[in-house]
Formats: structure tokens, C-alpha cells, sequence
């Protein structure tokens, strides 16, 4: 049995919107001036606790744990409901059916907190697709830790994995779990293609069954 863990954020959806409405939300509750979308969407990553830091360092503020609590409170608060401008990117949902149909269990590694990333796939349809999940708040190191991607694949019956990510923290989850990575080049990432190790690049989800059949062979 083989397995394909995905990333959440940047490779199966763009939450952009909806995850810049949700900080200026925060924002506004602090009295603090909204800040660009490309600002916020490049805070995106590392989980919501990260997130919250760099809106601090941003706005040029001292990073207390009171007001970074109060911060991620009221983030989580809007971000349960912060569905309605996220979209799934082109040919994920072709992708997902064919690699079910050819046999593989799938399973979600995000660094979003549990709510929200449960939220966010029901709403989308995703959700029934997911084997295994691990959360960026959950008992474990986050991404790129190799624990995040252990802990899902303690979940699952199969031998063989490909991870696909869109950024450099899933490119190194995928090292220090020893996995193959297939990087999703239309996501988030910040750094050039050749900067992060991966055994398949794909812009198109069409591509992304056969890279599955050679990195993670499913046995005959
Ligand atoms: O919430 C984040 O920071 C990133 O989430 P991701 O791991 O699904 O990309
Ligand atoms: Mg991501």
C-alpha cells in the first residue's frame, strides 16, 4: 500500500483572502491599521503562533505573550468561519479521485491549527479524501519537523510515501522524514524551484498521478 501526505496551504487550496481577512480582522481589534495581502500571505507557512509574530514585528511592536495571546485568539476566533474566499486550485479534485481510484490512501499535513484546516475542507469538499491529518497545533512539533509527517503516517497501512508541498517547510519536512517531495510550483513559495530539494516539480495536477507512480509505486 502506498500514500500521498499533502500540504494544505498553497497546494490543495488558496486561503489567501480569507486568511488576510482574518488578520485584519485581528488587526483592527488591537486599533492597528490593516496590512497588505502580499505582506500577510508571505507570513503564511510556519502556523498561526508564527503568523501572529510577524503582524507584531510588522506593526513595530514589543511581542508580549499577553498581546500575541489575545492576537491568536482573535485570529482562531474568525478564522473557524474564514471559508468563503478560498478556493482549490486547478485539477486537485481530478487528481485526488484518480490517485483514490488508483489505489492510494491520502493524508493531510498542514501547520493550520485543527479547526480551521477541518473547517476550511468540509467546506471545499476535501475533507473525505483524508486518511490521516496532522494540524499545526496539535501534540507533535509542527512542520518541518519530521514528527508532523510521522504522525500521519503512523495513521496509515502503507509502506511507500510521497509528500507534495508547495513551500521550503515542506520540502524540508520531506528530508527529515526521508521522503520522497513532489513541489507544487504555483503555491506560496518564496525561493527559487532550485533552491529546494525535490524529487518532481509540477505545475499542473493532471501530472501528479504519474509522479505518485514512480516515486511511490504501489506494489502489484
Ligand atoms: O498555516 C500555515 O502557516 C501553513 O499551512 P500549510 O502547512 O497548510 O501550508
Ligand atoms: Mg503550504
Amino acid at each position: 500500500m502506498s500514500a500521498v501526505i499533502f500540504d494544505l496551504d498553497g497546494t490543495l487550496i488558496d486561503a489567501t483572502k480569507d486568511i488576510h481577512l482574518c488578520a485584519t480582522r485581528m488587526l483592527e481589534a488591537e486599533g492597528l491599521p490593516p496590512l497588505p495581502e502580499e505582506t500577510v500571505k508571505s507570513f503564511v507557512g510556519n502556523g498561526l503562533a508564527q503568523l501572529i509574530n510577524h503582524c507584531i514585528a510588522a506593526q513595530g511592536l514589543e511581542p508580549t505573550r499577553e498581546r500575541h495571546d489575545r492576537m491568536y485568539a482573535e485570529f482562531h476566533r474568525h478564522y473557524e468561519t474564514a471559508v468563503h474566499n478560498t478556493t482549490v486550485y486547478p485539477g486537485v479534485f481530478e487528481a485526488l479521485d484518480r490517485l483514490k481510484a488508483d489505489g492510494y490512501r491520502l493524508a493531510l499535513c498542514t501547520n493550520k491549527p485543527e479547526t480551521p484546516a477541518r473547517a476550511v475542507t468540509a467546506h471545499l469538499g476535501l475533507d473525505r479524501y483524508f486518511d490521516a491529518w496532522a494540524f499545526g497545533d496539535g501534540p507533535y512539533p509542527r512542520k518541518p519537523d519530521a514528527a508532523a509527517a510521522r504522525h500521519v503516517i503512523d495513521q496509515l497501512p502503507a509502506r511507500r510515501f510521497l509528500f507534495v508541498g508547495d513551500s521550503a517547510v515542506d520540502a524540508g519536512t520531506a528530508r527529515n522524514a526521508k521522503l520522497p517531495f513532489a513541489l507544487y510550483s504555483e503555491g506560496f513559495r518564496k525561493e527559487p524551484i532550485e533552491q529546494l530539494t525535490h524529487a518532481a516539480v509540477f505545475s499542473d495536477y493532471a501530472d501528479l498521478p504519474g509522479i505518485a507512480a514512480k516515486f511511490a509505486p504501489r506494489p502489484e
